[in-house]
């Protein structure tokens, strides 16, 4: 019986649907580490996480087999056994599972018993729930393989220790959101002192649509120390030892990468966010509107960290309401991060469509609708350049008035994804001066100051009409992001918000306009999910929808 074992993690970015690209990384990363007994891949990591609805063809559960069957066949060589994520079909049913691979072949597979059906996750829809079952032997050592929710309460693990699991070896596909490290934390620490048995977590890195995944696996011992906590953002391999001693496994103690603020952690989402989503849908680059504000400054900082300054172009379009301020800021920003930047006048195009629309709107006075056409014009020519020279539209709407639907459709709504459509106003201001006191771990931008002072200072406007500002049309944003707070994360009450000492036609109006740009919400890009409640896959509402909370 042995009592020493290496077993190696590979936190890694899959593409999905990349059958091929995810073998050869993940063959790439067993064979640089020769030496281990087991090397363990994050969940569902042969196809990517989550596949969605993709998961139900059949020809890609049958490439996933084949990819699976290509990397056992390695495994003849003697070197590391694998535990790989993979769909599997049996008797007529799918699952979510982990294939044991060694000696040439598929050894066996553990199914995914808890399957995760709330907020972003929907597998029950796709999947069948594995039985309860014991560990792998892998080695001679038996190994519990839980697959992500599994974790999440007692009983799969219970099951695994009670028929004589000694390790767990956890493979995940578990996404970022502010404040997740110390819950996932707090769970393996439980299920280790339930069990008795040391843990190791290894999640997925890498940007998924709305999704990203952060990695920050780690390993923690029986006696509920952290051995091992890998980066987040990066992918990494890296081989760990363990000594069996008195019955116990213990890992023996390797890197341990620091915690991050929350400020950093949501920055560094965003970046990866983006990355992924344009690197993975093969985009040149990006194009944004670049306005002299905040929103349009912050979403340029994080395109440029993302891809850096030669893949970010960044587009005035002043009309005869953009201020000398406007100009001269948008211009500074665009020097200080190294970006193309070019001047674009909307005034002729906004007078042609005057005109053109003149005799219907004959005896009409002037309303939001001119305001929309200049948005609308603005849309339209990051298109027209998107569609020229294939970069991407950048969308720079925030959460706050992406909750009030205080944006134009088709106008700045306009485009292919949104860095900030899970980032309140509030946190707008914050994670500028973040980051023009701290350059991102992996980014791409200068160094220290990046948006100019006076963009954060000055009260937001659309300069969509003489002297606008946003708090003309809506409550400060301290008072609107504290009632959205209540009403979006929290799904609080109308009166427990009264209760908090928020003027109640304040609370109601607010509710109202989020009720009332449902539809706008449901035309809008995506946007990667920050926090616990994102517009797209966490929160799901009716547009149509007649509910008022009347108490
Ligand atoms: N339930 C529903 N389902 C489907 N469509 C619906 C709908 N309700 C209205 N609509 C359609 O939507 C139209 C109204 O939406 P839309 O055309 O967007 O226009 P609307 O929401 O009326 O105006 C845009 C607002 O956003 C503000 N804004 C614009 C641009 C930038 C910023 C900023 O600071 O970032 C702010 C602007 O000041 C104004 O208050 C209606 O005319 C109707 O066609
Ligand atoms: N003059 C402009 N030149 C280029 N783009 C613009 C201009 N005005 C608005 N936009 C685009 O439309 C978006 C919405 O801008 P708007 O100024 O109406 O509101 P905002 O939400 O305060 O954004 P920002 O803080 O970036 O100004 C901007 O972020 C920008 O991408
Ligand atoms: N893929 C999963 O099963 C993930 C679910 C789990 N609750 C998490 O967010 O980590």
């Amino acid at each position: 019986m042995t009592d020493k074992l290496r077993i190696a993690l590979a936190q890694l970015n899959p593409i999905m649907g990349d059958l091929s690209g995810n073998l050869a990384k993940a063959r790439a990363a067993r064979a640089s580490v020769p030496e281990a007994d087991v090397i363990l891949f994050a969940e569902m990591f042969i196809t990517g996480y989550p596949q969605e609805d993709l998961v139900l063809k059949r020809a890609l559960q049958d490439d996933a087999r084949e990819a699976v069957e290509t990397l056992a066949a390695d495994t003849k060589d003697g070197g590391p056994a694998v535990l790989m994520g993979m769909p599997w079909r049996e008797e007529g049913m799918l699952y979510n599972a982990v294939a044991l691979l060694e000696e040439g072949r598929i050894a066996a597979r553990t199914l995914k018993h808890d399957l995760p059906n709330y907020g972003v996750f929907d597998e029950k829809r796709v999947f069948s729930s594995g039985p309860l079952t014991g560990p792998l032997s892998v080695r001679g050592v038996r190994i519990g393989v839980p697959i992500c929710e599994d974790i999440w309460t007692p009983e799969v693990v219970e099951c695994m220790a009670e028929t004589g699991a000694e390790i767990l070896l956890v493979p995940n596909g578990s996404p970022y959101e502010v404040g997740k490290e110390d819950v996932r934390l707090n769970l393996i620490t439980e299920r280790v002192v339930e069990s008795g048995l040391p843990l190791v977590y290894l999640n997925q890195v890498g940007g998924q649509d709305e999704l990203v995944f952060d990695g920050a696996s780690l390993v923690v011992n029986a006696d509920k120390s952290v051995a091992w906590a890998l980066p987040a953002w990066r992918e990494e391999t890296v081989l760990t030892h363990w000594r069996k001693e008195n019955g116990i496994w213990v890992c023996a103690p390797g890197e341990k990468a620091p915690s991050e603020d929350r400020l950093q952690s949501m920055y560094q989402a965003m970046v990866l966010g983006l990355r992924d989503y344009v690197n993975k849908n093969r985009f040149p680059g990006v194009v944004l509107g670049m306005s002299g504000g905040i929103d349009s400054a912050l979403s340029a900082a994080v395109a440029v960290d993302a891809l850096g300054k030669d893949r970010v172009r960044c587009v005035m379009m002043p009309s005869r309401y953009t201020s000398r301020d406007s100009l001269d800021d948008a211009k500074a920003c665009a020097e200080l991060l190294g970006v193309a930047y070019e001047s674009i006048s909307i005034e002729k195009a906004v007078e042609a469509f005057g005109l053109t629309l003149s005799p219907v709107f004959a005896g009409k006075k002037a309303d939001t609708t001119e305001e929309n056409i200049q948005s609308r014009i603005r849309g339209l020519i990051l298109m027209a350049i998107s569609n020229k020279f294939g970069p991407m539209v950048l969308t720079t709407g925030n959460k706050s008035e992406m909750s009030v639907g205080y944006a134009t459709l088709y106008g700045d709504m306009c485009g292919g994804y949104n860095v900030l459509k899970d980032i309140y106003k509030m946190d707008v201001f914050a994670l500028c001066h973040w980051r023009n006191a701290h350059l991102p771990s992996g980014g791409f931008g200068p160094q220290g100051l990046v948006i100019p002072e006076r963009i954060i200072t000055k009260p937001p406007s659309a300069e969509l009409r003489e002297n606008q500002k946003d708090e003309d049309s809506l409550p400060p944003y301290e008072i609107l992001d504290a009632i959205l707070l209540c009403l979006v994360e929290k799904e609080m009450a109308f009166e427990e918000i009264v209760a908090l000492g928020y003027e109640p036609a304040t609370v109601k109006r607010v509710e109202h306009l989020l009720y009332i740009s449902e539809y706008k919400r449901r035309q809008a890009p995506p946007g990667v999910k920050i926090g616990p409640r994102n517009f797209g896959r966490d929160r799901r509402y009716p547009i149509t929808n007649a509910f008022r909370d009347a108490r």
